[in-house]
């Protein structure tokens, strides 16, 4: 199946420059999105992995289905304030400003094979710090996988450390 007909493109959104990758009419399609999902898993499989961590909104809606699917548990990474219990901060440097990720402080436990999951690989500091994280509380990442990835924009470079999955690529 060709999973770049499913996703739309949208120019200078959210500001000029930006060619935006919108994935509702892919999540719409019942059969592009169970395949989607299905593909990133048959590349995963084998990882050993016990755990998907996912950050924030849109790493959920690819994190939840592919962790359900190997029958493993979810982590969501969010943004501060938003978890009720205890919390680890990870607090990180952007090009733009800062930000910061927070998770339950006993939902990562050392040693856990750990995969990073997201819908999206650009720059790849949210996939960076996330996996910073992750290592900062002991865990293994396994692998980072995406479901889509733009190749132009460094975020392989930034995670060549990782074993990095991705399914649709384009260049920017
Ligand atoms: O590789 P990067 O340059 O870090 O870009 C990729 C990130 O950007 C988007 O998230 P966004 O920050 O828009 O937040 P969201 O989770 O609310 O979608 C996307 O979901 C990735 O998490
Ligand atoms: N071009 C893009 N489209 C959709 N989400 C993104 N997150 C970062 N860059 C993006």
């Amino acid at each position: 199946m060709d999973l770049k007909q499913k996703i739309r493109v949208i120019p200078d959104y959210p500001r000029e420059g930006i060619s935006y990758k919108d994935i509702t009419p892919l999540l719409r399609d019942g059969r592009a999105f169970r395949y989607a999902v299905q593909s990133l898993a048959a590349e995963c499989k084998n990882k050993g992995a016990e755990l998907v961590v996912c950050p924030k909104a849109r790493g959920l809606m690819i994190g939840a289905p592919l962790a359900y699917i190997l029958g493993i548990g979810l982590v969501v990474l969010r943004k501060p304030g938003q978890l009720p219990g205890e919390v680890f901060t990870w607090h990180y440097d952007l090009e733009f400003g800062g930000d910061a990720l927070e998770v339950h402080r006993d939902a990562i436990r050392p040693g856990q094979k750990v995969l990073v999951a997201d819908e999206l690989l650009a720059t790849g500091g949210t996939a960076y710090n996330a996996i910073r994280l992750v290592e900062e509380l002991g865990a293994e990442v396994v692998g980072a996988v995406f479901l889509i990835e733009l190749t132009g924009l460094g975020g392989r470079v930034k995670l060549r450390n990782y074993d990095t999955i991705s399914l649709v690529q384009y260049n920017y």
